[in-house]
């Protein structure tokens, strides 16, 4: 991408608006803009990232045996007067009437509809277990939102509903999830720790939040610092396999929220030089909430013994545009933004020094060439900007990796490669640098 062709709305100063760091850097790396209060506009840049971080969702929960549909942001209200949770969810519910004066309303999550579904297909016991997901905008309407994307009223989640034939059946579904989040975001270069919930609206009396460990988190936690060094399955993990004993190492070790957490449990059993109490942030929650659905709407299925039994479920959430924000307070420094490379907008920045210099142009020509034609996204900042604002833009923006290209380094057949995340620098040919990125 040719930086002069591409819509990158960079801003000078800091919004007066934004209160954290990742809501800050996101308006000023142009990657968002806000519509009204907690609905954004995703731009270029932001999508971009928007869509890797949900492409690894997507892969993982693929890989643990997950199914992807597409359900509407639009839902009927007699649907959640079935479940008892129409007036119980609250303000936070936005509710509408269509032309025919029918009460629909904006999906804050989607239980309900994923379990009329499965009811209206699934009769046997024989097509369990049974997970189906999907990527789609949530709207909560939030008293309070606030922190750009990380407390949002329109926002993107990855749900993902589970249907077994008892408790049994659901905890082995649980723990797919449990551990597909643990692999979901270390691919994403973040460290999130599983830790005991409440369960709230969702229900039920298993759950775990995924939190990612920040100082402008909404969540306080309490753990023991060994979680932070415990291993993450690899992606050859079997997940028709025994996975309790992965889960037992992640759940055996202190972490829970500050509305779980046990003062008297934590001082016996963590050693004082282990105690962690800071704040953090909720990028995923999974829930096992047994017959609460399948009971009061009805999803049953015939069991080996020919009876009907109400299907155990689980429901299992992941903050797919939360994440962008959370990634930006786990991931950046006084210059901006240091994206992992698994969810960077572009892999590659080519920064032009010497705007209209035929040597530099030439090089940086053949540099975008060849990177592009080996499939590296490319970011060719060729605008007529000074080299100190393209060096501040480029670390704002937070591209892992920038390749300087100015004419005295030229003369040597050189240019500079900066290393975005430790600031590291090496000088090489031109082949080498599409050599070492490729
Ligand atoms: N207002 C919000 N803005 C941005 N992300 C949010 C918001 N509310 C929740 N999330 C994200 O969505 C994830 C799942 O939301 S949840 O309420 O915990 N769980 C559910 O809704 C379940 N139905 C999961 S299928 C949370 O872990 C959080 O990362």
């Amino acid at each position: 991408m040719r930086l002069s062709r591409f819509f990158l709305p960079i801003l000078k100063e800091n919004p007066k608006e934004a209160e954290i760091v990742s809501h800050r850097l996101m308006l000023r790396a142009g990657m968002m803009r806000q519509e009204a209060a907690g609905i954004y506009a995703w731009l270029p840049l932001g999508f971009r990232v928007l869509k890797k971080i949900e492409q690894i969702v997507r892969e993982e929960q693929d890989r643990a045996g997950a199914l992807e549909l597409l359900m509407p942001t639009l839902q009927l209200a007699d649907l959640w007067r079935e479940s008892g949770r129409y007036d119980a969810y609250g303000p936070e519910m936005l509710r509408i009437l269509d032309r025919h004066k029918r009460e629909l309303l904006y999906g804050p999550t989607n239980e309900e509809m994923i379990t009329e579904i499965f009811r209206s297909y699934v009769k046997s016991y024989k097509s369990l277990p049974l997970n189906l997901y999907h990527i789609q905008w949530k709207f909560r309407d939030e008293q309070r939102p606030r922190f750009g994307v990380m407390r949002g009223r329109e926002f993107l989640m990855k749900d993902a509903y589970s249907f077994d034939l008892d408790e049994a059946g659901a905890r082995r579904s649980y723990n797919k999830m449990f551990v597909a989040y643990l692999r979901t975001f270390a691919r994403m270069g973040l460290k999130a720790i599983p830790m005991r919930a409440e369960t709230g609206p969702i229900g039920g009396d298993l759950s775990h939040e995924f939190i990612v460990l920040a100082e402008t988190g909404e969540s306080g936690v309490f753990i023991n610092r060994d979680v932070l060094d415990l291993p993450v399955p690899g992606e050859d993990v079997d997940y028709d396999g025994d996975l309790t004993p992965v889960i037992k190492q992640w759940t055996s070790v202190y972490a829970a929220t500050e509305d779980v957490h046990e003062a008297a449990r934590f001082e016996q059993e963590v050693p004082e030089a282990k105690r962690l109490n800071t704040r953090g942030i909720e990028v995923g929650q999974i829930f096992y909430f047994g017959t609460k659905y399948s009971d009061t709407m009805k999803a049953m299925v015939a069991g080996p013994d020919g009876v009907d039994v109400p299907i155990h479920g689980g429901s299992y959430g992941v903050g797919v545009s939360r994440l962008v924000g959370a990634i930006i307070e786990a991931c950046h420094d006084d210059a901006g933004i240091k994206w992992p490379e698994a969810v960077a907008p572009f892999r590659v920045a080519i920064l032009n020094l010497k705007q209209g210099d035929a040597a530099v142009d030439g090089a940086c020509e053949q540099l975008y060439r060849d990177l592009s034609a080996k499939g590296v996204d490319v970011l060719y900042d060729d605008t007529d900007q000074r080299a100190g604002a393209k060096f501040a833009a480029a670390d704002l923006i937070g591209i892992p990796w920038q390749i300087l290209v100015g004419p005295k380094g030229l003369a040597d057949g050189k240019v500079e490669v900066k290393r975005r995340s430790d600031g590291s620098r090496d000088n090489m040919s031109p082949a080498d640098v599409v050599a070492k990125l490729a």
